[in-house]
């Protein structure tokens, strides 16, 4: 069993085509630790710009798409749509998708479904509150989340689960490591038991919130953590080292 490192970038609504050159810059400077999987989750309409960019190395991923590949649904965009431009990852159920957005659990397990259907990978999301963990819920709640996603995944080796608890995301107060390791290593077990060995051997769990240059190293060293979703620190040249984390 021998899982590669996935590092994914999630610019969420940010860059401009000035800001979108410069990231690029800075990850064909690299060097790029060659172990790892680079994906960064870009504004839908900077898709085929950034993938023009970007060294071969790094692909680009869709923060979002929909639950069919077409019809009157002003706004939203399919998989069909995504790999019509040769974007091959989507980012689903993140928790500002989940919590600004209100999509619920349902919803989010129907595009899950569809971009399985579709041929894409998938990076789905999830994580429980603050008022959730204070109230010892934690694992009832990302049970309960990865239970929806499980339910309709296929093809378990186009799919990446991010843990991100909420209550670290964007607020610079990381999980500590064994605070993350503690729940990639239940999730971990719940698909044992659940799936399969081999799925709970070969699927990438990885961490998100408030991860920087700084905590990435310790983090990394957790034997249930497969790498990252950066948010913030994606945008920065900070992004090389979180990428090179196990270097
Ligand atoms: O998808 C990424 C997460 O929302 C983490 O964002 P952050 O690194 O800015 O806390």
């Amino acid at each position: 069993m021998s899982r590669k490192f996935w590092v994914g970038g999630n610019w969420k609504m940010n860059g401009d085509k000035k800001g979108i050159e410069e990231i690029a810059n800075f990850l064909k400077a690299g060097p790029l630790d060659p172990n790892v999987e680079v994906v960064v989750g870009v504004p839908a309409i900077y898709l085929e710009y950034t993938k023009n960019l970007l060294p071969p190395n790094v692909v680009v991923a869709a923060q979002n798409c929909y639950k069919v590949s077409k019809g009157a649904f002003t706004g939203e965009i399919s998989p069909a749509m995504l790999s019509d431009i040769g974007v091959k990852w989507v980012i689903l159920g993140h928790s500002e998708r989940r919590h600004i957005f209100g999509e619920t659990d349902e919803l989010i397990a129907e595009k899950v479904a569809h971009a399985q259907e579709s041929r894409l990978n998938v990076v789905a999301c999830i994580g429980e509150k603050l008022e959730e963990r204070e109230g010892g819920e934690t694992e009832e709640v990302v049970f309960s989340q990865i239970k929806g996603i499980a339910e309709v995944v296929v093809d378990w080796t186009r799919i990446v689960i991010a843990y991100e608890p909420v209550w670290a995301i964007g607020t610079g107060q990381t999980a500590t490591p064994q605070q993350a390791q503690e729940v990639h290593g239940i999730l971990r077990d719940w698909l044992r038991k659940h799936v399969s060995d081999k799925v709970a051997n070969d699927i990438r769990i990885v961490y998100g919130g408030s991860v920087t240059g700084a905590n990435c190293v310790e983090l990394s060293k957790e034997p249930d953590i497969d790498g990252f979703l950066v948010g913030g620190a994606s945008l920065k040249p900070e992004f090389v080292q979180i990428i090179n984390a196990k270097q």
